[in-house]
């Protein structure tokens, strides 16, 4: 029984060790993601300079997770393609366009929340 939970958890590290392999692996490839961390380290610092409350957390953290994760998939959808269609294909080059036209939507919204909740504590 107890080896059963071993193996059990010894198979729950490694997919946790394949899930930060990939986290890895955008950080270095993917200039976009380092730019998404970095902005979203600096609206912690500043949210803990401004002393958010708890919903504005909520609303900050939220929206960062929206983009980076957006980003994530953007550069499986990315990836996926290069791999199917190495080649140009317009159909292709919609696909990559609609999908960072997703982590864009979520960008902005990201800027516009971030407007409304320090914006008031800046003026
Ligand atoms: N195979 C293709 N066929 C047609 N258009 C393509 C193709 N590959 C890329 N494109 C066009 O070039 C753009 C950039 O594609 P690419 O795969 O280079 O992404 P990227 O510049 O690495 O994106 P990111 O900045 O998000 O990492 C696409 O959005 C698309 O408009």
């Amino acid at each position: 029984m107890s080896s059963g939970s071993n193996g059990t958890s010894k198979k729950k590290l490694i997919g946790f060790s394949f899930a930060f392999n990939g986290l890895w692996n955008v950080l270095k490839t993917e200039r976009n993601f380092r730019i998404h961390l970095s902005v979203s380290a600096l609206v912690i610092l500043a949210g803990l300079f401004f002393g958010l409350v708890a919903w504005e957390w909520v609303a900050v953290i939220t929206i960062m997770a929206i983009v980076i994760i957006l980003e994530m998939i953007n550069s499986v959808i990315e990836r996926i393609m290069d791999f199917l269609s190495p080649n140009y294909h317009p159909l292709v080059g919609e696909i990559k366009d609609i999908s960072a036209g997703a982590v864009l939507v979520a960008a902005l919204a990201s800027v516009i929340i971030a407007c409304i909740i320090f914006l008031p504590k800046l003026f």
